[in-house]
């Protein structure tokens, strides 16, 4: 990812990476490290500024690209890593969830945080926790919207390794990506999706349902207010 200056996922970024999907699907890719350009952030997760006081069309467009995104990237028929050198909140770590393996840095935040926010972690996001980290301590996470330290994390089995720096993360990326090259490409697909089918399914069953709720969820006036008041914070910050 190479959105500066926090890999936030607005329309645009996720049709990028959808259509980098496909094309790695289409040239039968051996196996995908999802990782980031800046040397501090993963991904801060959805563009805040697509949610805040948006066209309907677009609000849409953009849950919809999402969804197309990650359904893409949780169904890849081969391996995929993501080299967490970086923040994951939110949706940065619905990308790092959806990915097969996970190696962190030192000092990196990941979680899903939205109750923190005041809004709510969709059902599919939910689901990508509790596969992870299973039933008991997805509730308690994303109850509290917490945010994981790299012990913490490692700790729940929120990520597999701890790695030093960003070389270190790419190489122990690299050497999951090379155990799993011998095996046979069509029965690992298979057993992969098998395990993943019921949480696709339930997105996939019920994507018109879920953006209606996006669409009914963020055009609440209170909603909308506690969006701006978030993004007035996170600029307050930097400035
Ligand atoms: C089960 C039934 C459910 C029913 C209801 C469901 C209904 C659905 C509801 C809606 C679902 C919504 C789902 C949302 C998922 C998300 O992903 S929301 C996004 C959450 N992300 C965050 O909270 C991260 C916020 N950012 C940060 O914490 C930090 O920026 C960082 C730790 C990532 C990086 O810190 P730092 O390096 O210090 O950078 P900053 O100075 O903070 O930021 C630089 C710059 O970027 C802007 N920015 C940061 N994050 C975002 C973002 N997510 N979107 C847009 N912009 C962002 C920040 O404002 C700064 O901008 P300026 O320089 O001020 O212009």
């Amino acid at each position: 990812m190479n959105r500066p200056p926090v890999n936030s996922l607005n329309t645009e970024h996720l049709e990028q990476l959808h259509r980098a999907l496909v094309r790695l699907e289409n040239e039968k890719c051996r196996g995908m490290i999802l990782s980031s350009s800046s040397p501090t952030v993963f991904s801060a997760g959805l563009d805040i500024r697509e949610m805040y006081k948006p066209e309907l069309e677009k609000a849409r467009k953009f849950w919809r690209t999402l969804q197309d995104m990650w359904l893409k990237l949780y169904s890849t028929p081969y391996p995929t890593v993501a080299a967490i050198h970086g923040h994951a909140p939110a949706g940065g770590c619905l990308l790092a969830l959806s990915c097969e393996y996970r190696v962190i840095v030192p000092n990196v935040k990941i979680g899903l945080n939205e109750t923190q926010l005041g809004i709510v972690a969709p059902q599919w996001f939910q689901d990508c926790m509790r596969n992870v980290i299973g039933e008991r301590q997805a509730e308690k996470a994303l109850i509290a919207g917490h945010m994981f330290n790299t012990e913490q994390a490692l700790q729940v089995g929120l990520v597999d390794e701890v790695a030093a720096d960003k070389a270190a993360c790419i190489a122990r990326a690299e050497a999951f990506l090379a155990s799993q090259a011998n095996l046979p490409l069509l029965a690992r697909k298979t057993v992969k999706l098998g395990f993943r089918n019921s949480t696709l399914s339930r997105l996939m069953t019920g994507r018109e349902a879920d953006t209606k709720i996006f669409i009914e969820y963020i055009f609440q006036p209170k909603v909308q207010k506690g969006i701006e008041l978030y993004l007035q914070s996170l600029s307050k910050k930097s400035g």
